[in-house]
C-alpha cells in the first residue's frame, strides 16, 4: 500500500466576522469559573439505562437559567426542553438563506466513587495546583458551560448571528441518548431540519502522547468506531467439589475470554483515517522520526508496532477487545452450572460488525461455548476534512485563533458520542472540544482524578466564542494557487 504525503494547503483571506474580540475580563474569568464549578457539584450521574439523578438533571436546568440570563432572556434564542432534561436552543441567523450549523454537548456523567483513589471529593470542582478536579470537567460538562458561556459574552456585547445554529445538550449520553439526542433529532427532522456541520465532544488536543511528534495536535475526530457487545456463556452440570470435572464451566469460558484477549483483533493501520491523521503530522515529527512518516508506505508496519504499544494508540489502530463483566458461581463447594461473561468490542473504521462476528467465532472456536450477539453498530461514516469543508475548516480556524501552536488534523474518535444520531441530518459531523490530552490522561476519562485546567476551561470558552463567529462567513475563502 502507498501512502501519499498531503499537507493542507492554506486558506486566502478570511471574511472578517469575528468582530467581537477574544478577551475576557478579571470579572468574567472569575464568573465563568464559578459557573462551571457549580455545573461539576450538580452529580448529574446516569447509573443506568433504568437509573440516572433525576433531582440533580432538574438542578442543573435551574443553573442553567440563573448563570446565563442572556441566553434565556434573548429574543434571538429559543430554548426548548426535550425528553423532560435535555435541551435545545436555536439561536436565529440574520440571513435565514445560509444552512445552520449544530454544537452538542451532554450534561449527564458516569458515576464515581472518592475512595477509588480521587486526589479531592469527584463533585467537590475542587481546586488543586490549577485544576479543577471533578466529575464530567472533561467529559462533558467544559464543553456543556463552555458553549453557553460564549454565547452568553457575546449576547452580552450585541452579537447578532448572521448564520442560525442550535445547541443540543443532551442528559442521557452515557446511557445511549435515546432520550436526549434521538428525541432532539426526531423534532429537528419533523421540522425539515438539514445541518450544515455538526460539533460535538470526541477527540482533544494531544500534546506528547506519540513519540517523535514534538508539538501538540488538535485531532479532529471525522468519525468514530463502531462497537459490538457479545455475551460469552458456558454451561455444564453442577456436582459436589470434592470430585470436580477436569474443566469447570469457569475455566472453559476463562480459556476462552483469554483466547480473545489474547489474539488481538488485527491491526488495521493504514485502512482508514488514522492514516490521514499521520499524513497530515509527518511534517511535524522530530528529525529521527520524519523520515519513517514521510515513507509511511515503507515504515508503516513500524509505526503501527509502536502506536500498539498504548492503549490509547492502540485503539487508533485496531478493533480492541474489553472483557467487562464476568459472573459465576454461587457457594465455594458447589460446582457452578452456568458462567457467563460480556465482552465489549470498538470496531476500527475498516471493519464491520459482521466481520468482528466472524472474528469472535473463530478465535473462541470452542461448541461448549455460546457466542450471543447483544447489540452493536458498525463504524460512522467519515466526513469530509477537505480544504473546502466548510465544518472542518471553520473548526480547524477556530483552534488556530485560540491555539496558534497547535496543528490540526482529521482523527478517528475512539469512543461513541450522541453525535451518532445526528446522521440523517448532516454528512459532516466532527467530534472534537479543545482539551489538553498529555500523557497519562487517558486514564481520567471514566477514571479517577478527572480534570481540567482552569486556564484550559479559559480557551474551551474562547474557542466556542470563535467558533460561533468564525461560523458567520457565507462562504470559505478560495484557495491560495
Ligand atoms: C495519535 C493519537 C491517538 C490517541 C487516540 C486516543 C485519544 C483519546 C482521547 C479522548 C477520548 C475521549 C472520548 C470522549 C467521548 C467519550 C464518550 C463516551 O464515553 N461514550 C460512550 C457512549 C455509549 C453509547 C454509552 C461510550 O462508551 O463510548
Ligand atoms: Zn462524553
Ligand atoms: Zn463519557
Amino acid at each position: 500500500r502507498t501512502f501519499t504525503f498531503k499537507v493542507n494547503r492554506e486558506l486566502g483571506q478570511w471574511e472578517n466576522t469575528s468582530t467581537i474580540y477574544p478577551y475576557l475580563s478579571p470579572e468574567q474569568k472569575e464568573k465563568l469559573l464559578d459557573n462551571f464549578k457549580v455545573a461539576v457539584q450538580i452529580p448529574t450521574v446516569s447509573f443506568s439505562e433504568s437509573d440516572q439523578n433525576i433531582t440533580a438533571l432538574q438542578e442543573f436546568d435551574l443553573l442553567l437559567r440563573r448563570v446565563f440570563p442572556k441566553v434565556f432572556s434573548s429574543s434571538l434564542v429559543r430554548h426548548e426542553v426535550v425528553g423532560n432534561y435535555s435541551h435545545l436552543f436555536t439561536v436565529a441567523g440574520a440571513d435565514a438563506g445560509l444552512e445552520p450549523y449544530m454544537l452538542l454537548a451532554h450534561i449527564d456523567v458516569v458515576p464515581a466513587n472518592e475512595a477509588d483513589g480521587w486526589d479531592a471529593p469527584p463533585f467537590s470542582a475542587q481546586e488543586i495546583d490549577g485544576f479543577i478536579y471533578g466529575r464530567g470537567t472533561i467529559d462533558n460538562k467544559q464543553s456543556v458551560m463552555g458553549i453557553l458561556q460564549a454565547l452568553e459574552y457575546l449576547l452580552e456585547r450585541g452579537y447578532t448571528p448572521r448564520r442560525t445554529f442550535y445547541i443540543g445538550l443532551g442528559h442521557d449520553e452515557e446511557i445511549n441518548g435515546e432520550e436526549g439526542a434521538v428525541k432532539i433529532v426526531n423534532l429537528l427532522k419533523s421540522r425539515g431540519v438539514k445541518l450544515l456541520y455538526v460539533l460535538d465532544e470526541g477527540l482533544t488536543i494531544m500534546d506528547g502522547v506519540v513519540d517523535g511528534l514534538n508539538e501538540p495536535a488538535a485531532l479532529i475526530g471525522v468519525s468514530e468506531k463502531g462497537q459490538t457487545t457479545v455475551k460469552l456463556s458456558v454451561s455444564t452440570p453442577p456436582g459436589h467439589s470434592s470430585m470436580p470435572p477436569r474443566e469447570s464451566s469457569i475455566g472453559i469460558l476463562a480459556s476462552a475470554v483469554a483466547r480473545l484477549e489474547k489474539n488481538r483483533m488485527p491491526n488495521l493501520f493504514g485502512h482508514g483515517p488514522e492514516r490521514a491523521t499521520f499524513e497530515h503530522l509527518a511534517h511535524k515529527f522530530g528529525w529521527s522520526y520524519r523520515m519513517i512518516m514521510s515513507n509511511l508506505w515503507l515504515f508503516s508496519s513500524l509505526l503501527s508496532s509502536v502506536l500498539e504499544g498504548q492503549p490509547d494508540t492502540n485503539a487508533f489502530v485496531r478493533t480492541t477487545t474489553a472483557v467487562t463483566m464476568f459472573n459465576s458461581g454461587v457457594k465455594i463447594n458447589v460446582m457452578p452450572a452456568y458462567a457467563e461473561a460480556f465482552v465489549n468490542f470498538r470496531i476500527h473504521s475498516s471493519q464491520t460488525v459482521q466481520e468482528v462476528l466472524n472474528l469472535i467465532e473463530s478465535t473462541v472456536s470452542d461448541k461448549r461455548v455460546k457466542v450471543e450477539f447483544i447489540n452493536g453498530f458498525d463504524p460512522l461514516p467519515i466526513s469530509s476534512y477537505e480544504d473546502d469543508t466548510f465544518g472542518y475548516q471553520i473548526i480547524k480556524k477556530s483552534v488556530q485563533d485560540i491555539f496558534p501552536q497547535v496543528t490540526v488534523t482529521p482523527g478517528i474518535c475512539v469512543a461513541n458520542t450522541d453525535s451518532r444520531h445526528y446522521t440523517q441530518l448532516s454528512p459532516d459531523i466532527y467530534r472534537f472540544a479543545p482539551s489538553w490530552y498529555k500523557p497519562g490522561d487517558s486514564a481520567r476519562f471514566h477514571g479517577v482524578n478527572e480534570r481540567i485546567s482552569i486556564q484550559n476551561y479559559e480557551e474551551i470558552v474562547l474557542f466556542y466564542f470563535q467558533l460561533m463567529q468564525n461560523s458567520d462567513v457565507r462562504n470559505l475563502p478560495t484557495l491560495r494557487s
